[in-house]
């Protein structure tokens, strides 16, 4: 029998505990703020990330991390990116020496540029290969309403993998294994970022065309940046890849996307973070992946276009123009 801790009761955290949930494994939620806690066990339900889904009964809620971690089997990691570090080096001392660490974020880290992998084995102290990555065309709130959906479970042990595999396995999830961490936290992370500038296209009433265009450019420069770090290219072809980007430029769920599209209608950042609320991680991960991309002498034209545009206010008309005019080359 599996036990599960999941830390963070955003959408994807509160959500990925249902999964767990439904495949029977026993979980407990730590949320940051008590009330939040409170309401999963008290009515069941996340008041503020998901309120109309209904948790199963084996989902509990602490805001206690170390209650929520000590005895778990596995240690979910549903925080912003940003935050991980600071929040795992309170965890660490908590973590049952065999538990495997499970991350769900989609982020690069500011500074370091690191993986959220990385960054795990770096404040836990623990073994690569005890640390997992569950990554794919996964909307939180489409999950938590069951529709079906498929995921990948990457770890360099294929035995831990499978044992996630067999945590998240219910009739509406379906998770597959794959040992290429680097390719599919790449894929989750750069996704972000081109669907930052999906958005931007999508306010600025551009058309299918150029859509397409930009998801299928922007899978190129992923899968640049990721032959360069050592990925294997078909990952990104696969559900980490090619699948999440579709989803999230596609979808209107997307917080990405709907930044993008904020300042695609010539809105500031500061203006589009207040219109927004949940975390949108290509805002903050754009400048890292543009400087991993730079110290491996990548060329990602497009992240470097949404960096200029959310942190340097270029004008989304400037950024176009300046994509569509570079030098021409093969495919
Ligand atoms: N929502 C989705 O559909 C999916 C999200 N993800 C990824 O999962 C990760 C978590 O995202 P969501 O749950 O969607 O975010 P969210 O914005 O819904 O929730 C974030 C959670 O982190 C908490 N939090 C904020 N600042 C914190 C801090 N300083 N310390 C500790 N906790 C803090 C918030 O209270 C909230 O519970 C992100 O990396 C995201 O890219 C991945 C797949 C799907
Ligand atoms: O990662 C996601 C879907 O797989 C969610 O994307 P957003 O963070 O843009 O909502």
């Amino acid at each position: 029998m599996t036990t599960a801790a999941v830390l963070g009761a955003g959408s994807w955290g509160t959500a990925f505990a249902k999964v767990l949930a439904d495949a029977g494994t026993d979980v407990t939620i730590w949320a940051r703020r008590e009330p939040v806690a409170a309401a999963i066990r008290e009515y069941g339900t996340n008041p503020d990330y998901l309120p109309a889904v209904r948790l199963p009964e084996r989902v509990t809620a602490t805001s206690d991390a170390g209650k929520a971690i000590a005895g778990a089997d596995l240690v979910v990691l549903a925080v912003p990116s940003q935050t991980l570090r600071g929040n795992l080096a309170d965890w660490a001392g908590f973590v049952e020496p065999d538990a495997t660490l499970v991350s769900l974020m989609k982020g690069i880290e500011l500074g370091t540029t690191k993986r959220m992998s990385e960054v795990i084995v770096e404040t836990a102290g623990v073994a690569a290969d005890r640390v997992a990555v569950v990554s794919g065309p996964n909307l939180a709130a489409e999950i938590a309403a069951e529709q079906p959906a498929a995921t990948v479970v990457a770890c360099t042990d294929v035995g831990r993998a499978t044992q996630v595999q067999r945590a998240v396995t219910t009739p509406y999830f379906r998770p597959y294994t794959n040992e290429d961490m680097v390719g599919c936290e790449l894929g989750g992370a750069v996704k972000n970022v081109i669907a930052l500038a999906y958005g931007i296209a999508t306010a600025m009433r551009l058309g299918d065309n150029t859509k397409a265009t930009l998801i299928t450019r922007g899978l190129a420069e992923t899968a640049r940046l990721g032959v360069a770090l050592g990925a294997d290219p078909l990952t990104f072809a696969g559900l980490a890849g090619l699948g999440d980007l579709v989803a999230t430029c596609s979808s209107p769920l997307s917080r990405n996307r709907t930044f993008g599209e904020h300042l695609g209608r010539g809105e500031t950042l500061e203006q589009a973070q207040a219109a927004t609320r949940q975390t949108a991680e290509g805002v903050k991960s754009c400048l890292a992946i543009r400087d991993l991309a730079r110290t491996h002498k990548v060329d990602m034209p497009i992240t470097e276009q949404v960096e200029l545009v959310c942190h340097e206010g270029v004008n989304p008309r400037s950024a176009l123009i300046a994509l569509m005019s570079r030098e021409t080359k093969p495919e």
